[in-house]
C-alpha cells in the first residue's frame, strides 16, 4: 500500500504539487491525470523515491521512503519499485537478457535467468532474449522496459505515460498487459497520463488539475 500525508514539492518558488493525503492499496490501479505541466511526471518521481519532497511523507507498507539514507532508498527502489518511463533507459549495446540481468544485480538480488526468461515470455519477447536493445522496435524496446520493471515482482508499478506514442490497439494492450501483470503481484499499479483513451479502463483517478 502507498500512503502519502501532507506532500508538498516546489522547483525553486514554484509550487508543483499539494497533497494533503492519498492512499492506493495493494492490488489497486490508480490513474494520474492532469494537463501538461500538472505535475504527473514529478509525483511519480516523489514516488519512486527519486526526488525528495519539501514536505509530508510517502510510505509504502511499512518503509518511510525518504527516512532512507540515498543507498537505502536505491536498494528499496530495485526491489520494490517498477518504474516504467517515457524513454527507454535500457542500454542498448547490450542483449535484453543482460539488460534484465543486469537491473537484478543493481537491485542486489540474485542473477535469475528463469525470471528473466519467464518475464520476457509473458510480453511475448521469447524470441528475443539474445537480441541487441539497439536491434529492437521501439515498440519492442518498450515492452522490454515493462519487462525490467516487472522483473524483481514490485510491490508497487509506477508508469509514466507509457501509451503516448502507441496506436489505438497497442495502448489497451500496453495497459491490459500493466494490469495483468500488476494483479498477478498483487502490487499498486499507477500510471500518469494525458492520454484520454485510457480512461475509462481506471475507477480510481487522482486529478491533478483539480486539487
Ligand atoms: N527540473 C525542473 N526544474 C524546474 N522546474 C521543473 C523541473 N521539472 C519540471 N518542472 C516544472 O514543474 C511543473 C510540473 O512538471 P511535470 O513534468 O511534473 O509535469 P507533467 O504533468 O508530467 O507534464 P507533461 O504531461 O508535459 O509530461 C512544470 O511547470 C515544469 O515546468
Amino acid at each position: 500500500m502507498i500512503i502519502i500525508n501532507d506532500l508538498a514539492f516546489g522547483y525553486a518558488s514554484h509550487k508543483v504539487l499539494s497533497i494533503p493525503q492519498l492512499q492506493v492499496e495493494e492490488g489497486k490501479h490508480l490513474l494520474i491525470l492532469g494537463a501538461s505541466g500538472s505535475g504527473k511526471t514529478t509525483l511519480l518521481h516523489i514516488l519512486g523515491g527519486l526526488l525528495a519532497p519539501q514536505e509530508g511523507t510517502v510510505r509504502i507498507g511499512q518503509t518511510d521512503l525518504y527516512r532512507l539514507s540515498g543507498a537505502q532508498r536505491d536498494k528499496y527502489r530495485g526491489q520494490n519499485i517498477g518504474l516504467i518511463f517515457q524513454k527507454a533507459h535500457l542500454i542498448s549495446a547490450l542483449s535484453v537478457q543482460d539488460n534484465l540481468l543486469l537491473a537484478q544485480y543493481l537491485a542486489g538480488m540474485a542473477q535469475d535467468r528463469g525470471r528473466v526468461k519467464e518475464v520476457l515470455t509473458s510480453l511475448g519477447l521469447a524470441d528475443k532474449l539474445y537480441k541487441k536493445v539497439k536491434a529492437l522496435s521501439q515498440g519492442e524496446q518498450q515492452r522490454v522496459t515493462i519487462a525490467r520493471a516487472l522483473l524483481n515482482r514490485p510491490r508497487v508499478i509506477l508508469a509514466d505515460e507509457p501509451t503516448a506514442s502507441l496506436d489505438d490497439t497497442n495502448a489497451h494492450k500496453v495497459i491490459d498487459l500493466l494490469k495483468s501483470q500488476a494483479e498477478q503481484n498483487n502490487a499498486s499499479l499507477l500510471i500518469a497520463t494525458h492520454d484520454q483513451r485510457v480512461k475509462d479502463q481506471f475507477e480510481l483517478q487522482l486529478n491533478l488539475a483539480t486539487l
